[in-house]
């Protein structure tokens, strides 16, 4: 069996939105969480292998994608796509730079594109910035992201500073001149020296253009927005058979430590509706404490599930997650609050959850990799980048849903359940 695209996903909520879009868009498409220790032995397009490699150190996420390459390119992949998040969280050092340039050296290419842009989720580059619905992604709630605050919306400098190569910008009027202009742009780009180049996009119907100048380019690099032209450059089309997952069963539970605003507002409205709700405060949580809050929190849900979803959260504001930082330290939080809601999710499914939302991409890696999950089916959209996804926890059919931070209606987290 051969793949036709190889995907490597830097976070695990990220991964479920890309293969969410291919499949869509017609693939058939296998979602991994880590790389996987054999091949598929049932025919796909696509492969996605969801990293946690974000926020790791530069080298490190290297290395991943670099292993992640090698496996996918054993599976035949005639392309490769590099995905991170539509709204480019990345630090000065990377990830997003030293990851594409060392797959560009891995695969010898001499060019590759940069675009976040996802239309369906008010993520536009326009001259090279990035907004985020009506703000820049500067004076978006992304300013004050707990792990990755990006305070500079002109992707060309934040791409800039994480690489050696230099970085160039394809802009609107190219797009809009359509596909052959932009193969043309590109040609002139690369006569430039410049070797990666970020590229406006708008809506739809820009990406759809884009597309076909990328068929013959080994490695692109991106949000998910710019997949959904990429089946149709290997004579692929939607089709509706392609997204169907089993019946759900079972209890129905939401773990979310995603602090982003719209995550913050799906919690108030979940509350505000009546539901069942479990803060978790971090400044409680040790070392000595966690097996203790993870007792206290798994009686509070227990009889609650019987009564309809219920939601464990440490998803606080901007102000709240600065205080908690300053006192136990930004990686110590995260990773704490992490290892607790990793917990909590399987202590959830041992209570008879069957229908699983996560939110937040850290906080879905944690949970994942708690839960012992290696391979997910992708299903039907819930919102633009959140599809409902099928696994097997212990021989167990389970529902799950990984949420991106800043995605999702404020309804989310009770609109979810009624589309299984
Ligand atoms: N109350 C809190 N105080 C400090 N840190 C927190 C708190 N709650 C959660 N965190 C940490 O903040 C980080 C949130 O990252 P996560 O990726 O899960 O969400 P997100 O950034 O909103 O999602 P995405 O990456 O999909 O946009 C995690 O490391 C989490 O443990
Ligand atoms: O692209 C996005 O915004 C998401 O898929 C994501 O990666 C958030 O973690």
């Amino acid at each position: 069996m051969s793949i036709l695209l190889g995907c490597i996903a830097d976070d695990f909520t990220g991964a479920t939105d890309l293969a969410n879009n291919l499949v869509r868009n017609g693939m058939r498409v296998a979602q991994t969480i880590g790389i996987p220790q054999h091949p598929f032995n049932t025919e796909l397009d696509a492969v996605v292998v969801a990293l946690k490699s974000r926020n790791l150190e530069p080298e490190d996420a290297v290395a991943q994608s670099l292993e992640a390459l090698e496996y996918l390119l054993d599976q035949g992949a005639q392309q490769i796509f590099f995905k991170y998040c539509s709204t480019f969280d990345s630090t000065p050092r990377g990830n997003i730079g030293p990851v594409t340039e060392a797959l560009m050296a891995a695969l010898g290419v001499d060019f590759t594109i940069a675009t976040p842009a996802f239309p369906d989720n008010g993520r536009c580059v326009y001259k090279g910035y990035l907004f985020v619905g009506d703000q820049l992604l500067s004076e978006s709630g992304m300013r004050d992201h707990p792990l990755t605050p990006m305070t500079d919306a002109n992707l060309v400098r934040v791409m800039q500073v994480q690489c050696q190569h230099h970085v160039g910008l394809i802009e609107y009027q190219d797009i809009l001149a359509g596909t052959d202009a932009i193969s043309s742009k590109i040609a002139h780009l690369k006569a430039s020296n410049i070797k990666i180049a970020i590229v406006d996009a708008v809506t739809n119907d820009d990406l759809y253009r884009i597309a076909p100048a990328l068929k013959d380019h080994p490695l692109i690099t991106g949000g998910s927005g710019i997949a959904i032209g990429l089946p149709a450059n290997f004579g692929l089309h939607p089709h509706p058979a392609s997204s169907k997952l089993p019946p759900a069963k079972g209890f129905q539970a939401i773990v979310s430590g995603s602090c982003s605003q719209a995550t913050n507002l799906q919690v108030e409205s979940f509350k505000s509706l009546g539901g069942a709700a479990y803060v978790v405060n971090p400044l409680e949580l040790s070392e000595e404490s966690e097996e203790q809050l993870l007792e206290e929190i798994l009686m509070w849900a227990k009889p609650q599930l019987l009564l309809g979803p219920v939601l464990v959260y440490s998803s606080a504001s901007p102000e709240q997650v600065k205080e908690v930082q300053s006192q136990l330290g930004v990686q110590a939080a995260g990773s704490a609050i992490e290892n607790l809601l990793g917990l909590v999710a399987k202590g959830l499914i041992t209570l008879g959850v069957g229908q699983l939302l996560v939110a937040g991409g850290e906080t879905s890696g944690a949970c994942v990799k708690a839960l012992g999950i290696d391979q997910m089916q992708i299903g039907q959209q819930i919102d633009p980048g959140v599809p409902w996804c099928y696994a097997l926890v212990q021989g167990r059919p389970l529902h799950l849903a990984l949420k991106s931070g800043n995605f999702g209606a404020p309804d989310f987290f009770t609109n979810a359940f009624s589309k299984l």
